[in-house]
């Protein structure tokens, strides 16, 4: 089903931040459509709007996984560690919600995918002042918390549009000296387009470091 390096494969390098990729259209309508199907048909949100997974990921992830590391959109240092990923989150977002800015935990290893289904958003990276530090406090395993003020956002913060079907992939730099977040807000304008958000679901992927 997830065929590598089909038609539609286009991986963009962000030239200003360094480990930072954009594969756009990396799932199809229907691949999207499937694994949405998929996540909602198995109640992984619950009550609650994010899910954990850690160990086996699923067929649905699996082949995922599968369809990453094929696709060679990793460095091939971390494309080849057994299992790629092992642990996975589940965020739903509402029209308009937020995610902090954050790094991504110490424990994980490099190498982090972010796919993104239903709704685009745009994912604000900005560069981290002291890395050691944003990697202990990451974020709250809870719900998505809620975007702080911008009081700290400054002229290097990049916005990038994440359409449903992308996958965003993050490594060296980009994973350890750069935070992402999501700020609370209905509508992203993007080149002067404005792109209204509605629900969107993302699916992370990520492999614990040995303890
Ligand atoms: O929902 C997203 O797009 C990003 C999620 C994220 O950054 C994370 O789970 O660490
Ligand atoms: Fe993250």
């Amino acid at each position: 089903m997830l065929n590598p390096l089909n038609g539609s494969h286009h991986v963009e390098i962000i030239e200003q931040i360094p480990g930072l990729s954009l594969w756009h259209g990396a799932l199809d309508h229907s691949q999207q459509m499937a694994l949405t199907e998929a996540i909602i048909s198995a109640g992984i949100f619950g009550q609650g709007n994010q899910a954990m997974r850690f160990g086996n990921l699923g067929p649905h992830l699996d082949m995922l996984s599968t369809y990453i590391k094929e696709s060679k959109v990793l460095p091939p240092c971390l494309s080849d560690r057994l299992p790629l990923f092992d642990q996975a989150i589940y965020n739903r977002y509402n029209k308009g919600e937020g995610l902090i800015s954050h790094v991504d935990l110490a424990k994980f290893d490099d190498g982090i995918i972010v796919l993104s289904l239903l709704s685009s958003c745009c994912m604000t990276m900005k560069p981290v002042a002291n890395p050691q530090q944003a990697m202990e406090l990451g974020y709250s395993n809870g719900q998505p918390q809620r975007q702080q003020s911008d009081k700290d956002d400054h002229n290097s913060a990049l916005d990038i549009l994440l359409r449903p079907g992308d996958i965003l992939i993050l490594s060296g730099p980009a994973r350890y000296l750069w935070e992402h977040g999501i700020a609370e807000r209905d509508t992203d304008i993007v080149d002067g387009e404005a792109i209204v958000r509605g629900t969107r679901i993302s699916v992370t992927l990520r492999k614990l470091l040995p303890v």
